[in-house]
């Protein structure tokens, strides 16, 4: 991993790409995706749109307690080559495994796949994205590579349970009582 690690700092083989690495870094960070998707889920006044953006939503949620609990209890440090200036972390984030934004990528990944009609091409650029924002988190020099596959897997498998809880307006009506307008 240290290897990969190539924008790991400004310094390093690929130092140059080190500041569209960071771009690609916020694109999975949890900050835009849990404002963006609670930002849709006021806008929206299609209650199929609703329903989708509350799982969402709550996928989101279950991602971010998901991965603090497991780095929590492994605590892997980060590899010792990864400068810390990541942009807004919580305190677990001190550590590697899993890597959160990989778990995110593969989740909102098969989660977009599913609920949203899109073109072939978009679809192809979903799962593009996400592989690209896993990789991204190696060459930055933030992640081992055992964190980033299992952080796939771990999002991968989430996303299985999202499905299984799904919220609808009959299995949770309250939730959706507070969105009806
Ligand atoms: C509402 C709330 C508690 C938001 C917190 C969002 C937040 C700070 C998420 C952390 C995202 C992050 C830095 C994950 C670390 O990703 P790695 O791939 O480096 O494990």
């Amino acid at each position: 991993s240290k290897r990969l690690g190539v924008c790991a700092g400004e310094g390093s083989a690929w130092g140059s790409a080190r500041p569209l690495m960071k771009v690609i870094e916020i694109s999975g960070h949890g900050v835009p995706w849990l404002l963006g998707t609670f930002y849709g889920l006021c806008q929206s006044d299609s209650s199929a749109a609703r329903e989708v953006l509350l799982n969402l939503l709550f996928a989101l949620l279950l991602d971010l307690v998901l991965v603090a609990v497991v780095k929590g209890l492994v605590k892997r440090p980060r590899p010792t080559h990864n400068k810390m200036d990541m942009f807004v972390t919580i305190s677990v984030d001190k550590y590697s495994f899993p890597s959160g934004h990989a778990t995110r990528a593969a989740l909102v990944c098969r989660f977009i796949l599913r609920h949203l009609v899109l073109a072939v091409p978009l679809r192809v650029l979903v799962v593009l994205w996400a592989l690209i924002v896993s990789i991204s988190r190696v060459m930055l020099g933030r992640h081992n590579m055992t964190d980033v596959l299992f952080g796939l897997l771990l999002g991968y498998a989430l996303y299985s349970v999202v499905e299984h809880c799904w919220l609808s307006p009959l299995s949770a009506p309250a939730l959706f009582a507070l969105w009806s307008h």
